[in-house]
């Protein structure tokens, strides 16, 4: 007997209209990527000079599916600032500011701000010849989350992010907590801080590394109350002694908004610094070191030009590979 089996299109890899046999839009076929991360934290980069090549959240999200796209954690698109209504707000404040870094997280949603993505952003930009500086030298990025100048440094890239911010000032200086977290494998929920770094954080200190590994961050932690466009969620276990040679030492995790756990999150990081040295109280240092499952990086502060207190973002960036959407 002659059986036929009934397939849809997509199903056999032919393409819907408009959606190639990827799965992308067609208009996505052909173009250059670059596949990149830092501290594990990984990233698809497209150059996109003049803006014509504005991905959806479904595209990103195919894209950056690790089973059936590239894989990566986020979508970086490098346009000119010009071709951006964001990056012309922020020409007008300053016009240095030439490359827009557009970040999608792997679900397809858009964030702010991405610490380790800036990093590997400038990386890439002087990898495909967009912009040239030398170790010492400063470009200006714009984001979302403003502007931020990336120094290049030995082994990478230190970013000024900018100052950061209490997402509930009045309540998180009177208690020094402002949210309660729970995740699967805590025995209790937690107490919170919740800190902008342009992107939201909220940030729990746990007393132990084997209660940081039998944290669950398989599924999304539940933050009480939760900022209102979500937030990322970083546990942290403060090293004993705190200080070492200056240096405040910290080992965190993460479960990042619109992704999942993550192998490093620079924000994060800064985030989880800031927290801590809040609860450390005054002795606590300007220099932290954060270890995370995909390396370490460096969180500093620093008092700015603009007279207000910045967090610098140090760390490695790597491009792994090249190749072309089908
Ligand atoms: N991994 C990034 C943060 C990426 C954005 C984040 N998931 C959000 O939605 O805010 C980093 O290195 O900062």
């Amino acid at each position: 007997m002659n059986t036929t089996l009934s397939t849809p299109s997509s199903a056999a890899g032919l393409p819907d209209s408009g959606v190639s046999a990827s799965g992308l839009p067609v208009s996505l076929a052909g173009l250059p990527f670059a596949k990149g991360h830092g501290t594990g934290n990984d990233f698809v980069l497209v150059a996109d000079p003049a803006g014509d090549h504005d991905f959806s959240p479904a595209a990103a999200a195919a894209v950056c599916d690790r089973h059936r796209g590239i894989g990566a954690d986020g979508l970086i698109r490098a346009v000119r600032s010009e071709h951006l209504p964001e990056g012309q707000a922020l020409l007008q404040t300053n016009p240095a500011a030439e490359w827009f870094m557009d970040y999608r997280n792997s679900d397809g949603s858009l964030s702010e701000m991405c610490g380790n993505g800036v990093r590997v952003f400038v990386h890439f930009l002087l990898a495909e010849g967009l912009a040239e500086i030398g170790e010492g030298e400063t470009l200006t990025i714009g984001t979302r989350a403003g502007i931020k100048t990336v120094t290049r440094i030995e082994g990478g890239y230190a970013v000024d992010m900018g100052p950061w911010e209490f997402i509930y000032p009045d309540h998180a200086a009177a208690k020094a907590m402002d949210a309660v977290v729970n995740a699967g494998g805590l025995e209790v929920p937690r107490p919170g801080l919740s800190v902008s770094m342009g992107n939201p954080h909220t940030v729990v200190a746990l007393a132990e590394l084997s209660e940081l590994a039998a944290t669950d961050l398989h599924t999304k932690p539940s933050v009480q109350p939760e900022p209102e466009h979500g937030t990322n969620v970083e546990f942290v276990v403060p090293a004993e002694p705190l200080v070492v040679d200056g240096v405040g030492l910290l080992t965190m995790r993460v479960h990042e908004r619109g992704v999942g756990e993550t192998l490093s999150c620079g924000t994060g990081a800064c985030a989880a610094a800031v927290a801590i040295r809040f609860w450390a109280g005054r002795d606590a240092p300007n220099e932290w070191a954060v270890t995370v499952p995909g390396g370490v990086v460096g969180v500093r502060f620093l008092t700015a030009e603009d007279g207000r207190e910045h967090v610098e973002l140090s760390g490695p960036a790597v491009l792994v590979a090249r190749g072309t959407l089908l």
